[in-house]
């Protein structure tokens, strides 16, 4: 493959012009992308003698009254990206969309977060989508942070923590958060350019130990050890609300599946992408439930 350059991948062009971008994770610069070639080497076979407790436990803390569809998004990504099993635990008020949408996934009770002996069994847990920024949203987030697992953590539980930055320095080593651009401005500062946002983001993600996915047309998946692969699938059908949430989902069904966090990243990211670009080969848009249900479909045809 030609020499690509990061200004490709920047919406605002504002790297260096000299910044080379490698095609292949494998590659040692510090600006890798993430090829069709590495996602099918990462991707495990099912195994014949498994079962649903060999794919992981998904638990998402999600959703609120008024945004239960994120909530109800990111849980259908869960499924569609091959988590053995999935509980989400929401306001009890989505229950009865819950067991009508997706009578596969399981529930618990918000209060039951609070005893750490009841989540021992989630072999991942991920908050944020529709979660609101309440009080009592803060109080959940601040208990899952006791702890000290990795979490995966998006949209208001990154809000939550872009208000309360004495929370953000206690963040889990080995968590990965998935803002958007705004996302992480309100989290690490405002940003002027692209170049200045992946730079705080490489600093960030070394400094706190955590996985970085920093969202747009290209996402970047940063490393503590400040690497970052550059996700190329993913194409403008998909700029519609929900596309995040979905995102979130699939990210929590690949670790909970043994991937390790930067893989899940890389895969969810890679997969999201690409079945956008599929059904987008003959939809004008795509919705995010959409991208979610076609899942499995992507990985059939990549993975005989
Ligand atoms: N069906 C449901 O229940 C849904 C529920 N949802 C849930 O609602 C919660 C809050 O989500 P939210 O969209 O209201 O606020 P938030 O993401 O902070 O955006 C605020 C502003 O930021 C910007 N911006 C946004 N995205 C950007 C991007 N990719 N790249 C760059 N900029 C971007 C944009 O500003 P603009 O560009 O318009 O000036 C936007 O107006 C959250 O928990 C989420 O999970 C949603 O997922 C939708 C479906
Ligand atoms: N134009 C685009 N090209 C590629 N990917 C896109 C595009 N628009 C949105 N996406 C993808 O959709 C997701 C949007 O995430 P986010 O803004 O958090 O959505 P929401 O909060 O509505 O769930 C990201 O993964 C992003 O990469």
């Amino acid at each position: 493959m030609a020499k690509q350059f990061l200004n490709t991948f920047l919406a605002d062009q504002s790297a260096p012009a000299t910044t080379t971008v490698t095609a292949g994770i494998a590659g040692n610069g510090i600006f890798r992308m993430l090829t069709e070639a590495d996602v099918v080497r990462l991707v495990k076979p099912r195994k014949l003698f498994s079962h649903k407790g060999t794919y992981g436990h998904v638990l998402l803390v999600a959703g609120q009254e008024k945004t239960m569809g994120a909530a109800l998004l990111s849980a259908s990504a869960c499924l569609y990206g091959g988590a053995g099993l999935t509980t989400v635990s929401i306001p009890s008020r989505g229950l009865t969309a819950l067991n009508a949408r997706f009578p596969e996934i399981m529930f618990l009770e918000r209060k039951a977060l609070s005893a750490p002996n009841n989540l021992d069994k989630f072999t991942v847990i991920a908050i944020g989508p529709g979660l609101g920024t309440s009080a009592a949203a803060k109080k959940h987030l601040r208990n899952l942070f006791r702890i000290q697992k990795p979490l995966v953590i998006d949209a208001d539980a990154l809000n939550i923590l872009a208000a309360s930055p004495e929370l953000l320095k206690k963040i889990p080593a080995g968590s990965v958060i998935t803002p958007h651009m705004t996302e992480f401005d309100r989290l690490f500062g405002k940003h002027e350019t692209w170049y200045g946002r992946i730079d705080t983001a490489r600093k960030q993600a070394e400094q706190l130990n955590i996985i970085i996915v920093l969202k747009n047309q290209y996402t970047f998946c940063i490393e503590p050890s400040s690497k970052v692969s550059i996700n190329p699938s993913g194409n403008p059908a998909m700029a519609q609300g929900g596309m995040g949430d979905v995102l979130t989902g699939l990210l929590a069904a690949y670790i909970a599946q043994g991937y390790t966090e930067i893989e899940a990243a890389q895969l969810a990211c890679y997969l999201h992408g690409r079945s956008g670009d599929e059904l987008a080969k003959k939809w004008y848009t795509v919705t995010a439930t959409a991208v979610a249900e076609h899942i499995p479909i992507v990985l059939r045809g990549l993975v005989k």
